[in-house]
């Protein structure tokens, strides 16, 4: 097979509140994949490249205007997009991402309160493309009361900016993210995050089985 050939790999994000599992559950799933024969990069957002890393601790550090966070958040997807995520799915192999543009437009929408016209700008000009907007093929939410996120978080871990933040927000965040899985029912399924490991872990298994 030449390398014109070579079927576009798969995209694929997991999403949910600050202290959801996503991390867990991707780990999980990576090693899963690969035991599968799936060759895959593992990645996050912010973040992923290394001027993306150091974007992300900025903005997990230091305060800013709501306009320099979403640019920011905006300007380590787009160095992710070209340096990592796009060559990966052109060879062929899968990316699977801790957070994506659905977590701009839960936290700084839902969360900040941005105008949605504004985020929906940034993600034409750094999503669009000839055959159409980046997106993740499927997206994983995992979900979880507040009460159960803040009890993981609290186990031992020094927060950053956005997990330091009030109920409120976390809330406005949890409800932006299901509104948008029922915008996008192809795309984004929500698993209930609040069930043990193995059980979430078997769920995912299903879903991935026909994946090839
Ligand atoms: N289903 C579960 N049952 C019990 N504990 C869990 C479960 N899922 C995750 N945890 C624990 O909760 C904590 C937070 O998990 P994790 O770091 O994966 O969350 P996260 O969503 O990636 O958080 P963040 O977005 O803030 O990085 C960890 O200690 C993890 O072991
Ligand atoms: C991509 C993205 C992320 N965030 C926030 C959400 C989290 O609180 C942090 C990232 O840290 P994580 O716990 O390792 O996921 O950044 C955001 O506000 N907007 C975004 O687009």
């Amino acid at each position: 097979m030449t390398s014109a050939s070579v079927a576009r790999g798969r995209f694929i994000s997991v999403e949910g509140i600050d202290g959801a599992g996503k991390s867990t559950h991707l780990a999980w799933l990576a090693a899963w994949l690969l035991k599968k024969g799936i060759a895959l990069q593992q990645s996050r957002e912010p973040g992923g490249t290394s001027l993306g890393e150091k974007l992300r601790a900025l903005l997990l550090n230091e305060s800013m205007s709501l306009e320099t966070e979403a640019l920011l958040m905006f300007a380590s997807r787009a160095q992710h997009l070209t340096e990592v995520i796009e060559p990966a799915l052109a060879r062929g192999e899968w990316v699977l991402c801790d957070r994506f543009s659905d977590a701009t437009f839960a936290y700084q929408c839902g969360g900040r309160g941005l105008d949605q016209t504004k985020f929906a700008q940034l993600e034409t000009w750094v999503q669009a493309r000839e055959a159409g907007l980046i997106e993740p093929d499927l997206t994983l939410i995992f979900d979880v009361p507040l009460e159960v996120s803040q009890a993981r978080m609290a186990n031992g871990r020094v927060l950053d900016r956005f997990e330091r933040e009030q109920h409120d927000f976390h809330a406005r965040v949890r409800a932006a993210y299901l509104e948008r899985a029922q915008q996008n029912p192809q795309r984004i399924r929500v698993i209930d995050a609040n069930r043990p490991l193995e059980v979430i872990q078997a769920e995912l298994a299903e879903i991935f089985a026909d994946y090839e």
